[in-house]
């Protein structure tokens, strides 16, 4: 049966990247990516950008919400300090079995839950299910419209506190106005834009950091 992109990807990977180095494996994707076949990572431009803000927040425990091929739970997990702990969601059950294979072959599995399922429903569960207090960090990369409503829902379930960092992929292209508007008109977050361009392309797009203030 035909490949799809997702695996090509990943068996470029385990071809032509160090097993147990992580960044050799970002360093692959974003090789097989640009001059093969695109793919919606978060990329090395807004890569260096997820780095410098994960550092900043150097978190005890953070979420990604759309894991796709695990482009992303690697880089960020590469940057966790002793300890602490990614939970990456996917609800696509063919990009979770991709990355699974890619975040073991990085090395970073003792870091990593991938977690299966509509963030919608994850979400709820992760103070109980997955023993979370709080989050110190979240990457939203999921379905743009989904951003609004699961930030509204990670404060009901009281999953930020003071100084959780909020970071959001493609606030320009495909685009999350209404994320921009929410995060930018609530007293609850302080925001900054990080103008970009989207992975792989000349198209602009940016990322938003927001950081909640309880
Ligand atoms: O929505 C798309 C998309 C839309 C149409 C075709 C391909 C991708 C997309 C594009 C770039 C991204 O960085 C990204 O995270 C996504 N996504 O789906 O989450
Ligand atoms: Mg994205």
């Amino acid at each position: 049966m035909n490949q799809s992109k997702e695996q090509r990807i990943l068996n470029f990977v385990l071809q032509n990247a160090v097993r147990g180095d992580p960044c050799s494996v970002v360093d692959t994707i974003d090789k097989y990516c640009s001059q093969k076949e695109w793919a919606m990572n978060v990329g090395n431009e807004k890569g260096l950008i997820l780095d410098k803000t994960v550092e900043e927040a150097n978190p005890s425990v953070a979420l990604e919400l759309g894991t796709y091929c695990g482009y992303s739970a690697v880089r960020i997990s590469r940057l966790l300090k002793a300890g602490a702990r990614l939970l990456t969601v996917e609800f696509n059950p063919e990009f979770a079995a991709i990355a699974k294979q890619m975040i073991e072959f990085a090395g970073v599995q003792d870091k990593v839950k991938l977690l299966e399922g509509p963030s919608e429903e994850i979400i709820p569960q992760l103070k109980k299910k997955y023993e979370v207090d709080t989050l110190d960090f979240v990457f939203l990369d999921h379905w743009k419209d989904r951003y609004t409503p699961d930030t509204i829902l990670l404060q009901e379930c009281n999953l930020l506190r003071k100084g959780s960092v909020l970071l959001a992929d493609n606030v320009i292209f495909p685009g999350a106005p209404d994320f921009l508007n929410y995060v930018r008109k609530s007293p609850h977050f302080q925001c900054t834009n990080y103008p970009s361009h989207l992975e792989y392309m000349q198209v602009e797009d940016a990322m938003e950091k927001a950081v909640f203030l309880g």
